[in-house]
């Protein structure tokens, strides 16, 4: 039976459950995800491509799959992507596959993914369960971007820009999330995630 929040494949009677998370670049999603799997190790992070380049310390096959744009637009011919969007200059997609094959398995699956793509998912897999992050403010979200220095100016202007149009869109979630005291945020994460 499919309940709500959970999600079924045509060919596999058990149920897998996909969670998204979206909101503003520096709102902290990366690091929420972080620690909600090293404290649910049971939970699936799907790993996205992106055309972006790799920022300090970021590594091919773990934080992302960093593919060339034609590469990219391969995947998308070949329909390996169960959504994707271009976000402030660079393609990011969901590569299906280990997402079905997870589902199958009736595995928990946290997508931390941008706006367009989260409303991709709300048509392909309408029970998923959509949680938005939301900043306490756009200067301290301008901080976080600053103090993480790992984008170009240019790169954090065009994140901050889409934060505007992404944050306007909070009501269309499920449910809204103030990162604002981490533990707290965690917290209403868990709670949201395991009830
Ligand atoms: N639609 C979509 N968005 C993604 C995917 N992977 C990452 N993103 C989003 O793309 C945006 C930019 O990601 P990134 O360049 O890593 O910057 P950061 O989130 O600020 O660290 C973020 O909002 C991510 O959540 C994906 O597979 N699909
Ligand atoms: N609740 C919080 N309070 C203060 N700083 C935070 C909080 N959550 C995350 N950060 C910091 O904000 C920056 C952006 O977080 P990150 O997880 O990279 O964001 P995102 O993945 O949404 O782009 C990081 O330097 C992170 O340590």
């Amino acid at each position: 039976m499919q309940t709500h929040n959970s999600v079924q494949t045509a060919n596999d009677c058990q149920a897998g459950r996909l969670i998204v998370l979206t909101g503003p670049s520096g709102v902290g999603k990366g690091t929420l995800v972080r620690s909600l799997l090293q404290r649910h190790p049971q939970l699936y992070l799907s790993i996205s491509a992106t055309t972006r380049s790799p920022r300090t310390g970021e590594i091919d096959g773990e934080h992302y799959y960093f593919v060339s744009r034609s590469d990219f637009e391969k995947m998308i011919a070949q329909d390996q992507l169960l959504e994707w969007a271009e976000f402030a200059g660079n393609c990011y997609g969901t590569p299906r596959l280990p997402i079905e094959q997870q589902i199958a398995q009736g595995k928990s699956i946290l997508l931390e993914i941008e706006l367009e793509g989260a409303r991709q998912i709300r048509q392909s897999f309408p029970s998923a369960l959509r949680i938005f992050i939301l900043p306490p403010s756009f200067a301290e979200l301008e901080k976080r971007l600053r103090d993480r220095r790992q984008d170009p100016d240019e790169a954090i202007s065009r994140r901050l820009q889409r934060a505007r149009i992404e944050v306007d869109a909070a009501s269309e979630f499920d449910l809204q999330i103030v990162n604002d005291d981490f533990d707290t945020a965690l917290q209403q994460l868990e709670t949201a995630i395991f009830g």
